[in-house]
């Protein structure tokens, strides 16, 4: 743990009605299927977009960011970026935000990941790598094809000026078809707007384009499943969330039922000569 000393204490503990609308606040409140229905947008299968922070916890985020950044450059100290595939941004959990985002996944992402994630891990997530990702001027342009180490993310933007970023989809996919084709209708783009979320399975590969002018923030959480990853180890058949498994299944079906066909044909044949 760092000795870095925060700029606004009071985002370093839940306060969900200073951080959330009221409008997912009432969802989560209420805490049915229909709730987060009425608040999100299913633009594909799986994709729920809803609005969720309010902008003076977005804008005390990126503020609390950029002074840990000069604090981290200040003190010469040298910490862990969110992943491999990004130089800039921080960990959350490393400057002390741990337990608030621990209270972000238990009490507001698991119960939407409850009632529709449940083929993945949904019901059971357990940990979580919160961090927030930079684009813009001396930071990252963009971020490349992949999947997530996650069962479930969640990303939020928080701002500022920016224009292009764009979220591209691709497909869900198991460890074993991760590079397979695109089929149609898998194909889906998001533009990023302050304040508002995705939630995706991890799986769901995607990227950023570029953020052309400005600075883009977002505030990401990858949710974990010790539970389902261990499930996991022992299946072979991933049809009920894969896009490729279950096209190979329903291939594998056609055949069978072509076949089928053909053999009652034959049958049919034989007994009329
Ligand atoms: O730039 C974004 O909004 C997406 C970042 C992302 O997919 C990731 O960090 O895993
Ligand atoms: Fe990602």
């Amino acid at each position: 743990m760092l000795n870095y000393p925060p700029l606004y204490k009071q985002i370093y503990s839940m306060d969900a009605e200073k951080f959330f609308t009221p409008s997912f606040l009432r969802a989560v409140k209420e805490n049915t299927e229909a709730s987060f229905r009425s608040i999100m947008a299913e633009p594909r299968k799986g994709l729920y977009t809803f609005e969720m922070l309010q902008p003076q916890f977005c804008e005390m985020l990126m503020s609390e960011v950029d002074n840990f950044e000069r604090w981290v450059h200040d003190t010469k100290f040298r910490i862990m970026r969110p992943n491999i595939m990004n130089q800039y941004g921080a960990v959350l959990d490393d400057f002390g935000m741990e337990s608030m985002l621990d209270r972000l996944m238990s009490d507001f992402i698991s119960p939407i990941s409850r009632v529709f994630y449940t083929e993945i891990g949904g019901t059971s997530l357990d940990s979580h790598h919160g961090f927030v990702v930079e684009y813009g001027i001396n930071r990252d342009v963009e971020l490349g094809f992949h999947v997530d180490d996650a069962e479930v993310t969640l990303n939020i933007c928080l701002g500022n000026e920016f224009s292009g970023g764009e979220l591209f989809f691709r497909g869900v996919r198991c460890d074993e078809h991760v590079n397979s084709d695109i089929q149609p209708g898998e194909i889906f783009d998001y533009p990023h707007v302050p304040g508002h979320a995705i939630l995706h399975p991890g799986r769901h590969r995607h990227g950023a384009r570029p953020t052309t002018s400005g600075n883009r923030m977002n505030l990401i959480i990858w949710c974990r499943s010790s539970a389902f990853r261990e499930l996991k180890k022992y299946r072979k058949d991933f049809s009920s969330w894969c896009g490729e498994c279950k096209r190979k299944k329903k291939e594998k079906e056609r055949i069978l039922v072509l076949a089928t066909q053909q053999e009652l044909m034959n049958r049919g044949m034989q007994s009329a000569s």
